[in-house]
């Protein structure tokens, strides 16, 4: 029996998930790590923490399981997007902290970018919006905040990478500096046309060349990780949120999925075709793969299943992410608390990097299970947002919502999704598509699976279908629509 081994190194927790030959799931190994909040709007990683759980979770996988290092046939990569590291290539030692996707310190050096005028170059080369959600600006940041680091990387002595190029490095023995077109569309500074480094882009923020890592398709042999003097092959990655749409099988054009994780993603295949947004989604490269790009339209929210921490770990409304169906529940029937988790300001369709969170319709009877119930339904809101937009830019309906990741296995999130949606939400057997994805695209480069084989082993285990009336739904999200109106450009 051959095996393979997905690294699905995520904003919250590091996982290494093992699948055998039938793609089934034979093991999960997670570790938490920290999260750091330097100032309000920071988010932070320790680049050791994301290298070591995710070093610990694959060893601790591989001996969990007694697997013989040769029967595994290759592993995976698949990763939070965005999340930007320096290191220094000699000694390793990272230059500053991962500055995680959600941070907005860099909102300053975005107005500049926006004043200069180069929003549509932006959108037109790099398929994005202007946002401190990409690489480009936080790399700029260190460079500028740094000491010596700029002077350091014109030398050639800085590597730049997202957390798949940091991880691969690494498990490579400091051999292969990385990325797949992928990961690279995240970065603001990678021409989704010519599939090469943007010169302007590159120029306008004083980030020197020589820092970039290489890109190469997402199915590919990047090298080899050598266990117990075996060399496994590193032959797949993607970012987490494109590795899911290949792991739901989303291979044509219009098929769509919507994971619910730390933040939630919905990503539409427009195959090889550069389809530009007019409704405030992006346009992203899906995968590298058979010769050819694929591109996808995103729409991302920035909090989802983050909101329920906050129910966890802030207000310490819950002990566990799951008691919110309970408490929900509780409330069901009850609609006029709106809660807008734009903790970290707005993502797709609005784009405000200034908005902040609020909770509105409060009144003397609301309780605990109504700001739990309000902080599901955010999620739900946030997807009909997005899919709205979605539909108006492929004018056409989507006849269902394929969804995964966590927060979907919330049995009173997916229905009250049905219902706002109008729409019917299928869950899939397994809802770990992001590791799934990955392990897909190493089987492919080492000849184990076909593309052709993976549609017909996605099986469904649960249709939520909508049952809610017309009325009661457009009354609900307009109700919606007036509470985002109200938190947009609340920071100055
Ligand atoms: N039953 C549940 N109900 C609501 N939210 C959940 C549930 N289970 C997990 N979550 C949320 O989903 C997120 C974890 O999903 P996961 O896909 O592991 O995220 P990530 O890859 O971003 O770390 C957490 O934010 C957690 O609070
Ligand atoms: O860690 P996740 O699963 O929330 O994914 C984060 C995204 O990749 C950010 O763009």
């Amino acid at each position: 029996m051959k095996y393979i081994i997905a690294l699905d190194q995520g904003t919250t927790s590091s996982r290494a998930v093992l699948f055998d030959e039938r793609a089934d799931i034979k093991g999960i190994v997670q570790m938490e790590f920290r999260q750091i909040f330097p100032q309000p709007g920071w988010v932070e990683h320790d680049p050791g923490e994301i290298l070591n759980t995710q070093r610990l979770v694959l060893e601790k996988l591989v001996q969990k399981h007694g697997l013989d290092p040769r029967d595994i046939a290759a592993i995976g990569i698949t990763n939070q997007r965005e999340t930007t590291l320096l290191w220094d290539r000699h000694t390793g030692e990272p230059l500053y902290n991962a500055i995680v996707w959600q941070d907005k310190r860099t909102a300053p050096i975005c107005e500049e970018l926006k004043k200069k005028g180069l929003d549509s170059y932006v959108r037109q080369h790099t398929g994005l919006v202007i946002d401190s959600y990409f690489s480009a600006t936080k790399i700029k940041w260190i460079l500028d905040t740094v000491p010596g680091a700029r002077e350091r990387a014109r030398k050639g002595d800085v590597a730049f990478g997202t957390v798949d190029t940091w991880l691969l490095w690494n498990l490579t023995n400091r051999q292969v500096h990385a990325t797949d077109y992928s990961n690279a569309s995240r970065t603001m500074l990678f021409d989704i046309n010519t599939l090469t480094w943007d010169k302007k882009l590159l120029a306008e923020l004083d980030i020197p060349e020589a820092i970039l890592p290489e890109v190469k398709p997402s199915s590919f042999h990047f090298g080899n990780w050598t266990y117990q003097g075996v060399d496994i092959p590193l032959a797949g990655i993607a970012g987490d949120q494109q590795a899911a749409l290949f792991g739901q099988a989303c291979f044509e054009p219009a098929m769509a999925k919507n994971t619910y994780g730390t933040g939630c993603f919905m990503l539409m295949n427009t195959g090889t075709r550069i389809q530009l947004s007019k409704n405030g989604l992006i346009t992203t490269i899906a995968w590298g793969l058979g010769g050819k790009v694929e591109y996808a339209l995103e729409g991302s929210v920035f909090i989802a299943g983050a909101a329920v921490q906050w129910l966890r770990d802030s207000l310490h409304l819950i002990d566990q992410s799951k008691d919110t169906e309970y408490f929900a529940t509780k409330a069901l029937g009850s609609n006029e608390v709106y809660v807008v988790p734009a903790f970290a300001g707005l993502g797709a369709p609005y784009w405000d990097m200034y908005a902040r969170g609020a909770i509105f319709g409060l009144t003397r009877d609301t309780g605990k299970d109504h700001i739990i119930k309000a902080t599901l339904e955010s999620m739900a809101y946030q997807t009909k947002d997005i899919l709205n937009a979605m539909e108006e830019d492929a004018g056409l309906a989507l006849a269902s919502l394929k969804v995964d990741g966590g927060a979907c296995a919330n049995n009173v999130l997916m229905q009250f999704q049905a219902d706002i949606l109008g729409t019917p939400v299928e869950r899939p057997e397994i809802i770990e598509s992001t590791a799934l994805g990955a392990a897909y695209l190493a089987g492919i480069e080492v000849g184990l699976w076909k593309k052709e084989s993976i549609v017909s082993n996605r099986k469904i285990q649960k249709r939520f279908e909508p049952a809610m009336d017309e009325t009661t739904r457009a009354k609900l999200y307009k109700g919606w629509r007036k509470a985002v109106e109200r938190t947009k450009g609340w920071e100055d």
